[in-house]
């Protein structure tokens, strides 16, 4: 039986960012990334701190139940990166439209699975020069097509912490004009105690104003970590 490694099943929540924000779902998050980002929120999918579960689809669906009861009808894959991750993860997908239930994924678009035109709520989230990680344009062009080709309800978010990573969003809208893109403001400290909002609602003001000026961006969406405003740097949320 194909295994999963889980670090976490939560919910139900909302989504806190991109393109469904707002929308009540659970959370399954993957362990390992592939990535090394320097301000990663979820770094103890990767960093060596936490063991992963291995679980069957059919134990991940038990822990939604038990976590979400009837509750919910969508669930986010997340990490990590979920796309590390093959059959075993296409056969969570599958099991999940089996009861019903709508299903989103969060991934940086590195990497490739052909289980990625199943997905319902795709998020692709580029990596801006921040995080210290490289972007292999032709290899995300590929992504970029294949997705559009399938019909796949899609959008890029890209995380903004300067105004080097808002020229680096500049060049992903002129290369794929077409898809979605939602600016998502950077939470440059996600081991931080107590109340964050301000600080990051500040970061959003920043942010909006730097946005509406520039008519490269008049089609871009802006939004904060809807999660992290409401509940701080809380895990499980
Ligand atoms: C933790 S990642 C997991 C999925 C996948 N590895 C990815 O990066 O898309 C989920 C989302 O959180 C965003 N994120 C991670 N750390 C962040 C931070 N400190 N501030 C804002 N967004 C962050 C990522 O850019 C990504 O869009
Ligand atoms: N509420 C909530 N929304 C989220 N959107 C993306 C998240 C993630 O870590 O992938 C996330 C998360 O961890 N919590
Ligand atoms: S790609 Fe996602 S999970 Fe991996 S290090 Fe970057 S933000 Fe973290
Ligand atoms: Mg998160």
């Amino acid at each position: 039986m194909s295994r999963i490694p889980v670090l976490e099943v939560f919910g139900p929540t909302i989504q806190g960012e991109g393109m469904v924000i707002g929308r009540k779902t659970m959370f399954v998050r993957t362990a390992g990334c592939d990535y090394r980002c320097a301000w990663c929120d979820s770094k103890f999918t990767w960093d060596g701190s936490e063991r992963a579960r291995m679980l069957t689809p059919d134990e991940v669906w038990a822990e939604l139940v038990a976590a979400g009861g009837r509750r919910f009808n969508h669930v986010t894959i997340s990490g990590g990166n979920p796309a590390l991750i093959r059959d075993p993860m296409a056969e969570l997908i599958a099991l999940l439209h089996g009861h019903g239930i709508r299903v989103g994924l969060e991934t940086q678009g590195s990497v490739w699975q052909d289980w990625f035109v199943e997905i319902d709520d795709l998020t692709i989230s580029p990596k801006p020069p921040s995080s210290g990680m490289d972007t292999d344009w032709a290899g995300l062009d590929v992504m970029v097509r294949r997705l559009s080709d399938h019909g796949v309800h899609f959008s890029l978010k890209v995380p903004i912490f300067d105004d080097t990573d808002l020229d680096y969003a500049r060049r992903v809208h002129r290369t794929w004009p077409e898809v979605p893109l939602y600016l998502s403001v950077g939470n440059p400290d996600p081991s931080a105690g107590g109340d964050v909002a301000a600080h990051l609602l500040a970061r959003l003001a920043w942010l909006v104003d730097r946005v509406v000026q520039d008519e490269a961006l008049n089609a871009v969406h802006v939004l904060p970590q809807l999660h992290t405003l409401l509940w701080g740097n809380r895990r499980g949320v």
